[in-house]
C-alpha cells in the first residue's frame, strides 16, 4: 500500500505536485496518467526518496522509503531506462545490487530469465537498445521481490510482444498480491492493463476512480441510432431533451445522455423505423482527453494538427 497524503512539491514558484491525498491499494494494477509534465515521473521520485516533498508525506505500507529496513526489497522501481554503468553486464549490474542491498545473488538468474535477457546478460549494458534498456530496469525493480512496485512508461522503446509482456507481467504482479503502480501515455494499452487509475493534471489529482467508472464518466458515451427517418427522428430526441449530433453516414445519430431502452421506446412512440440501435463505448482516451482539457501544458497547434511540413531552410 503507497499512501499519499497531501503530497507537494514547488521548483522555486512552480508548484509541480499540489496536495495530492490517494491509497494505492495492492492487488490491483493502477495506471498513472497525465499529460507532459502533469507531475508523474516527480510523485513517483517522491515515493521513492529522491526527492523530498515540500509539503505532505508519500508512505509506503505506513513507513517513508527513506525508513525502510531493506528498501529494495520493499519497493522496486523503474524510473530511468538508463540503469546500470554502461560499461558493465547486466549480470554485473544485478549482482552488484543485489550484493549491497542483501539479496541473495540466485535472484540475477531468476531475474534476467523473467525480463527474457539471459542470452545478453554478459553483454556490456551500453551496447543495449532501448527495450532491453527498459527489461534490464525492470529486472532491477524485481530484485528484491518486493510487495510494492513502480513502473514509470515501461513500455517505452518496446516492440508489440514487450508491450504484452509488461501488461502480462504487471497483471500477474498485481493478482500475487503486491501493491502496482505504472505511468504510461500508452492509453488503450491502459485500458486494458490497469484496474484503477490516477489522473493527474498540473500537479492536481483529477480522477481516482476504477477504470470504468472513469469510461463511464466521459460524455463521449453514446446511442448509436440509425433511421431512414434520420431527420424526425433526431428532432424527436432533441425534444426529449437528448444531446444528439450526426454519426457517419446518411442515416446513422449520436445520442447523448440517454441508454438505448430509452432512444428505441421514443423512435417505436412516434412510429419511426429504426436500422440499428447500439450503445458507444468511450474509450479511455476520450475520457482522458475530456478529464485533462485545460489541463495540459503542452498542446500542438490547430497548424501542427494539420500536419503542415516544417518550412525548409534554402
Ligand atoms: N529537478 C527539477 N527542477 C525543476 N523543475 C523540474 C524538476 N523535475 C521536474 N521538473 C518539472 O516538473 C514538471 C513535472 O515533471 P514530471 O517529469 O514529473 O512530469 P510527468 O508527468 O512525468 O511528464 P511526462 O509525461 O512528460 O514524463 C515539469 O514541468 C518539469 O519540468
Amino acid at each position: 500500500m503507497i499512501t499519499l497524503d497531501g503530497l507537494s512539491k514547488r521548483y522555486g514558484e512552480t508548484a509541480v505536485v499540489s496536495a495530492l491525498s490517494c491509497a494505492i491499494a495492492p492487488g490491483r494494477v493502477t495506471g498513472f496518467l497525465g499529460p507532459n509534465g502533469a507531475g508523474k515521473s516527480t510523485t513517483m521520485r517522491l515515493i521513492v526518496g529522491l526527492d523530498t516533498p515540500s509539503a505532505g508525506s508519500a508512505l509506503i505500507g505506513g513507513q517513508p522509503y527513506a525508513r525502510l529496513r531493506h528498501p529494495l526489497r520493499e519497493v522496486g522501481a523503474l524510473l530511468d531506462a538508463r540503469a546500470g554503468h554502461p560499461g558493465r553486464s547486466a549480470r554485473a549490474h544485478l549482482r552488484g545490487l543485489a550484493r549491497s542491498n542483501g539479496i541473495p545473488t540466485g535472484r540475477v538468474d531468476l531475474v534476467l530469465e523473467a525480463v527474457g535477457l539471459s542470452e545478453v546478460a554478459d553483454r556490456r549494458v551500453g551496447t543495449y537498445s532501448l527495450g532491453m534498456g527498459q527489461r534490464l530496469g525492470i529486472a532491477a525493480a524485481l530484485l528484491g521481490d518486493p510487495e510494492v512496485l513502480l513502473f514509470d512508461e515501461p513500455v517505452n522503446g518496446l516492440d508489440p510482444d514487450g508491450v504484452a509482456w509488461v501488461r502480462r507481467l504487471t497483471r500477474s504482479l498485481a493478482a500475487e498480491g503486491r501493491t502496482v503502480l505504472v505511468s504510461s501515455h500508452l492509453l488503450s494499452e491502459m485500458q486494458e492493463t490497469a484496474d484503477h487509475l490516477l489522473v493527474i493534471g498540473r500537479g492536481r489529482l483529477l480522477a481516482d476512480a476504477p477504470v470504468d467508472e472513469v469510461i463511464a464518466a466521459s460524455s463521449g458515451n453514446a446511442v448509436l441510432v440509425r433511421s431512414p427517418e434520420r431527420d424526425a427522428l433526431g428532432t424527436v430526441l432533441a425534444d426529449a431533451g437528448l444531446t444528439v449530433r450526426q454519426a457517419s453516414g446518411a442515416d446513422g445519430l449520436l445520442v447523448g445522455g440517454a441508454a438505448c431502452d430509452t432512444v428505441g421506446a421514443l423512435a417505436f412512440r412516434h412510429g419511426l423505423p429504426l436500422r440499428e440501435l447500439s450503445p458507444r463505448r468511450a474509450s479511455l482516451e476520450e475520457a482522458f482527453l475530456e478529464l485533462t482539457s485545460g489541463s495540459a501544458q503542452f498542446t500542438t497547434s490547430e497548424t501542427t494538427d494539420r500536419t503542415t511540413p516544417i518550412p525548409r531552410e534554402r
